[in-house]
């Protein structure tokens, strides 16, 4: 039995950190949502009892140390299963670049096994699973757009937003989510209008989308790696309606409205950054079979 699953890449249209929580995560004010940059994840079943992965990609680890093994891990234990899976891995969303690609593969292995081995669970059980694995594979198991709360499991569904392009560049190298984190300083932060940006996604109000996009984090990974600034900057001269970096970075994305202005953009990244491309939101949910 085989069976092939989709793992959209996500970006963040804004993000604020409210304070650190006692168990050490941040609580978090995220709205995101998905684009169709993915990668692809093929399931075959195993009568052997054990969980393979294997991936083109030399970044991507190839046991328990891949949230798309512990997805499998998880489901297994939690529903007794004694049969195996192997996981193919086809990387297209850049690693380690806040654009939570292997949250997206953990997801897409839930939904993927809940199918192929008829456990009939909810989105919203793959959900909570998926919490125990990392705080973004909620949002990714539902995909869409979303306020996420908590330390980023907690969604509730918005509306997607007016259909754009976006354009992402990326400058090749990866940064850790957690040492972003831990360098951020609450005290000063510029908080986003995260009620603003919903309210803009209600009443599909590209502009206010555009207005209002906001990461706390950005200054933090800036001073890190100092690429983003200038790609923002690339951005912005070559016609983007909003540019900022999406999750703890380092890609930078563009909201673009029309299609001629989002290829100048990506023509004016290209040779000058080594990931550059030009996509479109999704809109709804992924369908359960
Ligand atoms: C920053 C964001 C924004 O969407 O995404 P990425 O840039 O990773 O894509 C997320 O908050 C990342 O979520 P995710 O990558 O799933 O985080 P986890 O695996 O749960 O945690 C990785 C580390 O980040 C820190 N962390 C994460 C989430 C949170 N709310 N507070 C934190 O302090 C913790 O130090 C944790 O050890
Ligand atoms: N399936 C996977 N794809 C990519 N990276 C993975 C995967 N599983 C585990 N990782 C590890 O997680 C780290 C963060 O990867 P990723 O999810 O791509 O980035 P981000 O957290 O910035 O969105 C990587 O450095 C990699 O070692």
């Amino acid at each position: 039995m085989y069976l092939l699953e989709k793992a959209p890449a996500k970006i963040n249209l804004s993000l604020d950190v409210l304070y650190k929580r006692p168990d050490g995560y941040h609580e978090v004010e995220m709205v995101m949502t998905t684009i169709d940059l993915a990668d692809r994840i093929e399931l075959i079943v195993l009568q052997e009892n054990k969980i393979e992965i294997e991936s083109d990609n030399r970044f991507v680890p190839n046991d328990e140390r891949n949230l798309a093994y512990r997805a499998a891990q998880l489901i297994k234990d939690t529903y007794n299963i004694d049969k195996g899976v192997k996981i193919y891995i086809d990387k297209q969303i850049p690693v380690a670049a806040g654009l939570a690609g292997g949250s997206s593969d953990a997801a897409a292995v839930l939904r993927g096994l809940n199918t192929l081995w008829e456990l009939g669970l909810s989105l919203d059980t793959l959900a909570e699973l998926g919490a125990k694995i990392g705080s973004d594979v909620s949002f990714c198991v539902y995909g869409s757009t979303a306020l996420s709360t908590g330390r980023g499991e907690k969604i509730k569904e918005l509306p997607a937003p007016p259909a754009c392009w976006v354009v992402l560049a990326n400058p090749g190298v990866g940064v850790s989510t957690q040492t972003i984190y831990q360098q951020l300083k609450i005290e000063g932060i510029e908080h986003p209008d995260t009620e603003g940006m919903v309210n803009a996604i209600e009443h599909g109000d590209f502009q206010s989308i555009c207005d209002k996009v906001a990461n706390v984090l950005e200054p933090v990974t800036l001073k890190l790696c100092p690429e983003v600034k200038q790609i923002k900057q690339q951005m912005a001269e070559a016609g983007a309606d909003a540019v900022l970096m999406s999750g703890s970075g380092p890609t930078v994305f563009s909201l673009v409205s029309q299609e001629s202005r989002a290829y100048r953009i990506y023509n004016s990244l290209r040779g000058f950054c080594e990931q550059v491309y030009v996509v479109r939101m999704l809109g709804g949910r992924p369908e359960l079979d």
